[in-house]
């Protein structure tokens, strides 16, 4: 997943890249992979600084000075990609040997090309048709693609359809031109940020409003400043208000002198990520018009009523533990709905950063144990019912029943707030292949041994939708893929297979990756790293 952002001040000899650094540092639950921001100096002129790492390994106090400019555009990753890899060889076999997914230098973002009027490019997401565009842009378009990133192959769709107007100058009709055109020609999810030299900023979000963006405005003595996020709370606490959501199909440009807004599409169905509610986004983040936060006191209100259909009159639970950080919303509400008391059962090392999102299944397990420790004082003697948002791989869940049982817990129940997870991602978060989900081919009983649990509870997708429909009753249907494998987009059995065997872990730490070094350094970082 990622997390992005885009700025334009009023005052053209103010500096953006403070505030848009501040930006990803809030973002920085959606992408722990690698960081960057550009943004656009008085001559038009970029000025880029980006490479992997947390937003604050990644960006010192020179580097922001360095970013001059009064708008830019700011991108934290978590590096998904997908892999148009095999195209790759077919077509262009100098290019890097599949990466699958890679963690490389090169895939950090934002993504730049010079041609035409000089663009830069933010995505949250992933794109379906990737190699389908590839081939696309490599025999008809003939524009040269760097990396396995398809966000690189987004930013140049776009440069390609705005080359296409023929324009010595630009103007926002132009810019809508290209990115209907966007609309028409990339399936998948995608949230895009964009900023064209010297004339401005750019939002948009696929057709189905899959993956999240919005902005906001700010008045001051020298105009209007805007921003964009793929959360509120970023605009909330840079004192942004009139916080919108972009509609799905929907684009918008901002320029110093004005905001221009159009429907390109319109939207057939709109199917907002439910991931987002259940773990993404920060409570205090306000998608589509549902609180992340109250949603999730409604997840813990209709998981409460699970447990007492799963344990019936037999409920022995003495206690109600979360899981830090995710799940302690839905866990309070679930506990003061059971009258059980909620204890905070397993502390958290507030410098290890959310370990699903970690690349490799090693650096996850390794996490876990780091990041969380129980507290044999809540679990000694006492049968515990532990809450998270979710099980995905299982590898959280598994170390946490074994700390439980070591901490001294009699029984160890496991409710999960969400379904069970049975089905790839493919919009844009990092759950690639079935083999790898516990859920995978298991029922509850054996998902339960696996990890090790006495009982294991999982929320019904319709007490989830619920919890989210309550909200914004607006929003007929969410993307539940994952739950239930309906692709709103259409996917293809051979795009699922080529993502299960591309994307795996197994995968990801090939050797082969030693045959393509992952720094291009082309474009890219700003020192080594980062790190100048
Ligand atoms: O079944 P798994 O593959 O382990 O994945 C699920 C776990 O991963 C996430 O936690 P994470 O540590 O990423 O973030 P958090 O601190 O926000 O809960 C999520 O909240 C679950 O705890
Ligand atoms: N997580 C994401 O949103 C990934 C964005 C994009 N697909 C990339 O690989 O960089
Ligand atoms: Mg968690």
């Amino acid at each position: 997943m990622c997390g992005i952002t885009a700025l334009i001040l009023a005052d053209s000899n103010a500096s953006a890249s403070l505030e848009l650094f501040e930006g990803l540092q809030i973002l920085q639950h959606r992408g722990q992979d690698a960081a960057g921001i550009v943004t656009c100096g008085h001559k038009g002129r970029f000025y880029q600084c980006k490479g992997n790492g947390m937003v604050r390994d990644v960006f010192n106090q020179e580097h922001l000075q360095n970013l001059v400019g009064s708008l830019g555009i700011g991108h934290a990753t978590n590096l998904v990609g997908d892999n148009f890899s095999i195209l790759n060889e077919c077509l262009t076999p100098l290019v890097r040997y599949p990466t699958a997914g890679s963690s490389s230098n090169s895939e950090a973002q934002p993504f730049y090309v010079n041609s035409p009027y000089g663009i830069v490019f933010g995505h949250n997401g992933n794109l379906i048709n990737a190699r389908d565009l590839k081939s696309f842009l490599d025999l008809k378009a003939h524009r040269h693609i760097n990396t396995d990133s398809d966000s690189e192959l987004l930013l140049n769709i776009f440069a390609n359809n705005l080359q296409a107007t023929d324009k010595f100058r630009i103007n926002e009709e132009d810019i809508f031109t290209a990115i209907k055109g966007i609309f028409e020609q990339c399936i998948g999810g995608y949230a895009c940020v964009a900023m064209i030299a010297g004339f401005g900023i750019i939002g948009f979000r696929d057709s189905n409003g899959i993956r999240p963006i919005c902005y906001g405005k700010r008045e001051n003595t020298k105009g209007t400043d805007y921003m964009f996020s793929s959360e509120s709370v970023v605009l909330d606490a840079s004192g942004f208000s009139e916080i919108t959501d972009i509609n799905p199909g929907e684009a918008i440009i901002i320029t110093k002198t004005a905001i221009t807004k159009r429907q390109l599409v319109e939207p057939i169905n709109f199917t907002p990520c439910i991931f987002e509610f259940v773990y993404f986004a920060r409570p205090d983040s306000v998608i589509d018009k549902i609180s992340v936060y109250r949603s999730r006191l409604e997840m813990g209100e209709h998981l409460a009523d699970q447990v007492v259909k799963k344990c019936g009159k037999n409920m022995d639970i003495d206690v109600i533990i979360p899981v830090p950080d995710t799940s302690r919303v839905a866990a309070l509400q679930a506990s003061y709905k059971l009258k059980l008391p909620y204890r905070e059962g397993f502390i958290k090392n507030r410098y290890v950063g959310r370990t699903f999102i970690m690349p490799g299944q090693q650096m996850r397990k390794q996490n876990v144990r780091r990041k969380l420790n129980a507290m044999a004082l809540e679990f000694s003697g006492k049968n515990v019912l532990i809450v998270d948002d979710s099980i995905v791989r299982g590898t959280t869940s598994k170390e946490i029943v074994q700390m439980a049982r070591d901490a001294g817990a009699k029984k160890v129940y496991f409710a999960s707030c969400a379904p069970p997870i049975r089905y790839p991602n493919v919009y844009g978060i990092d759950m690639p292949s079935r083999q790898e989900l516990v859920a995978y081919n298991r029922d509850d009983d054996s998902i339960a041994k696996e990890i090790g649990a006495d009982i294991v509870i999982y929320q019904e997708l319709d007490d989830l939708l619920a919890s989210c429909k309550k909200l914004n009753p607006g929003i007929k249907t969410f993307d539940c893929s994952v739950f239930n494998g309906n692709y709103i987009t259409g996917v293809t059995t051979e795009y699922l297979d080529h993502l299960e065997s591309s994307r795996n872990d197994l995968a990801k730490n090939s050797n082969d990756r030693l045959h393509s070094p992952d720094t291009i350094g082309l474009h890219n970082n700003f020192g080594y790293n980062g790190r100048s």
